[in-house]
């Protein structure tokens, strides 16, 4: 029976912190100890399922205990906190419209503070896309967002109307397209503004330009005697605002036009000439909000055209920032596991062997600088080494392709990359089917693909895998497999996506490194027990451990060889871009 290692105690109190030396026995200890609480139920975070393997929730606490774990948070985080620097007054005038976007949270959230601080009343709004819902990729048409991420998003949704409630507004949500919706409400409320979060990649940037358009052409008779401008007194404003990095971009050492092209560089850069701003804290109210009838409901997943989706192996995230909170109260305070996350982040089984963070990031469910700080709070009240660095060097990453979307605008959707590498592409749609549906008879791979449909997520040491298995051993056009990623991945955002995709495919803006990754060799060194490839793959559970990952006729037959280092010696039929190195 596979287990993973470590088990969310369903009836721990959130609030449980561990001293500095207690270790995981004298955790367990230290619960067992606490009188069960009243209102705690035994929580699902393990089922058992039928073939006798454990799923886990992520995070694995009650949605009590998430509720708790937020409103902690944001009473630390509240303006008005002895412990928080102060907002300034609020001076602003008439009504404001906040355009929620990949923004879904209250806590730091640069954009939204502007908004309020700008207005007399805020109207906070989400607009339910169909374009998100009912379109396809751009080349291959798969669909634009698979039901996972879209069950992410309405909860996403759902909590963050929570949330605002509890600061006296509400979340107003709409269903269509936010150049449409966006100009009635400023029409009808009279708003100046529409605030929003400013967005890189060309698809949201068309929609940007799409909403300022019309919102120029708003007639605003509502706007005179607030503005002393004259040309403010019609159309309202489209005010975008930087964030989301950990890194403003106005404090990074480069016009991002000029971005080095390699990663190391930028990293150097800017851990030593450019700080981190301190996370905007929250006011105590937000409101009051303007007036309106009917705020709207959180839509149901199948009235977005989806069946209802069930998770019945793997993690479980759960959207919200209530949730993205307990994830890092669980990850760093109570289950301890920043200290040694550079040890274990290169694993593929369990909810552990990192931070999990990527699915609300990508929703903005969670700010990257709320991240920096409670890793600079871990390091001064337990303990500072490399791993809790190494978070902040993901991090940077994260920062890294999202500045590079900038520089290099649409080149990072084309089959040549930023660096415009001239390859013929193999298109084969067995092929990739294999791989797409986790049959190409390489168990490491069809694991990691079927982890990928199941759950939306996949480890980072996963990812580099298949992504390499596509186009290094298969010879398969590079944006098949990252647009069948942009369809599933619960973290989806189009600058780490494509930032790493194309970097993998070896036609990305670094040109030092060709990154081919040895499958006996990968398996060798993070599944040397084949308990990954067991789990998603039962059939292989009752082989000796050596034999999971090399099970020979015992599995499927593989349906390519292996370029390099494998037993099955065919080299692949099509070109691949650079020269090819066993890496790692
Ligand atoms: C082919 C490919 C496609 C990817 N697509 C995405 C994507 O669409 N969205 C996404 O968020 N990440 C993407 N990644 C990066 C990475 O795999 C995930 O961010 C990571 O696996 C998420 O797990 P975690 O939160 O536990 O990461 P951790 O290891 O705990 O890292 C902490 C955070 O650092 C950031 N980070 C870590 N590695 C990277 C990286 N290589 N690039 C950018 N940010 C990073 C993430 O925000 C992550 O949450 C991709 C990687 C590859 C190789």
């Amino acid at each position: 029976m596979v287990t993973y290692s470590s088990l969310s105690h369903p009836i721990a109190s959130p609030f449980i912190t561990l001293r500095k030396s207690a270790t995981k026995v004298s955790f367990l200890l230290l619960l067992l100890k606490q009188p069960f609480p009243r209102n705690c139920k035994f929580v699902a975070a393990m089922h058992s399922n039928s073939s006798g393997t454990m799923a886990v929730s992520v995070p694995g606490v009650s949605p009590q205990e998430m509720v708790a774990i937020a409103q902690e948070t944001f009473r630390r985080c509240t303006s008005s906190s002895s412990s928080g620097s102060s907002l300034p007054e609020r001076r602003g005038k008439g009504v404001a419209i906040f355009w929620f976007r990949s923004d879904l949270r209250i806590l730091d959230n640069e954009a939204l503070i502007k908004a309020w601080l700008s207005s007399q009343a805020l109207l906070p709004v989400y607009c339910v896309d169909p374009r998100l819902f009912t379109s396809s990729t751009h080349y291959f048409g798969f669909p634009k967002t698979g039901v996972l991420r879209a069950q992410f998003l309405m909860e996403s949704l759902a909590d963050l109307k929570n949330n605002l409630k509890s600061r006296g507004l509400d979340l107003l949500i709409k269903q269509g397209k936010p150049e449409d919706i966006l100009p009635l409400l400023a029409k009808a409320h009279g708003a100046h503004t529409v605030f929003a979060q400013k967005e890189t990649c060309s698809e949201e940037l068309n929609v940007e330009r799409l909403v300022a358009k019309n919102l120029r052409q708003v007639d605003q008779p509502l706007l005179k005697g607030l503005s002393t401008k004259p040309e403010s007194k019609t159309g309202t404003k489209l005010q975008l605002i930087w964030g989301g990095s950990l890194y403003h971009i106005d404090d990074i050492p480069f016009d991002c036009k000029c971005l080095p092209d390699v990663y190391t560089q930028f990293r150097k850069s800017v851990e030593s000439k450019s700080t981190v701003r301190a996370c905007l804290k929250i006011p105590t109210t937000l409101g009051p909000p303007p007036n309106i009838s009917d705020w709207g409901t959180v839509p149901e997943i199948t009235e977005l055209g989806f069946q209802k989706p069930k998770v019945e192996k793997g993690m479980r995230f759960v959207g919200g920032e209530s949730a993205a909170l307990s994830r890092l109260h669980e990850y760093f305070w109570k289950k301890d596991l920043l200290r040694i996350y550079k040890e274990t982040r290169n694993g593929m089984l369990g909810p552990d062997y990192s931070t999990k963070f990527s699915p609300w990031l990508a929703a903005g469910n969670l700010s990257a600088r709320f991240i920096y700080e409670e890793v600079k709070r871990y390091e001064a009240e337990r303990q500072s080494n490399n791993s809790t660095y190494w978070v902040l060097f993901e991090l940077i990453w994260r920062d890294y392709f999202r500045f590079l979307s900038i520089k290099e605008g649409n080149t990072l959707f084309n089959p040549g990359g930023p660096r415009k590498v001239e390859v013929n592409w193999n298109q084969d749609s067995i092929l990739f089917d294999a791989w797409r549906d986790g049959h190409t008879g390489y168990p490491l791979i069809d694991a990691n693909m079927r982890e990928l449909s199941t759950t939306g997520f996949m480890s980072n040491r996963g990812r580099q895998i298949v992504c390499s298995f596509l186009v290094r051993d298969m010879g398969i056009d590079w944006r098949m497999g990252a647009e069948w990623f942009e369809s599933c991945l619960l973290d989806y955002d189009p600058c780490s996506n494509y930032g790493n995709w194309t970097y993998g495919a070896g036609v990305g803006n670094d040109p030092r490194e060709d990154r081919y990754f040895s499958i006996p060799k990968q398996a060798q060194n993070y599944d040397p027990e084949g308990e990954f490839v067991a789990y998603w793959l039962p059939e292989l559970r009752a082989l000796p451990k050596e034999k999971r990952n090399f099970p020979g006729h015992l599995y499927i037959k593989p349906v390519v060889g292996l370029k390099h280092g494998g037993s099955n010696k065919t080299s692949s039929k099509t070109r691949t871009a650079g020269r090819a190195k066993t890496w790692k």
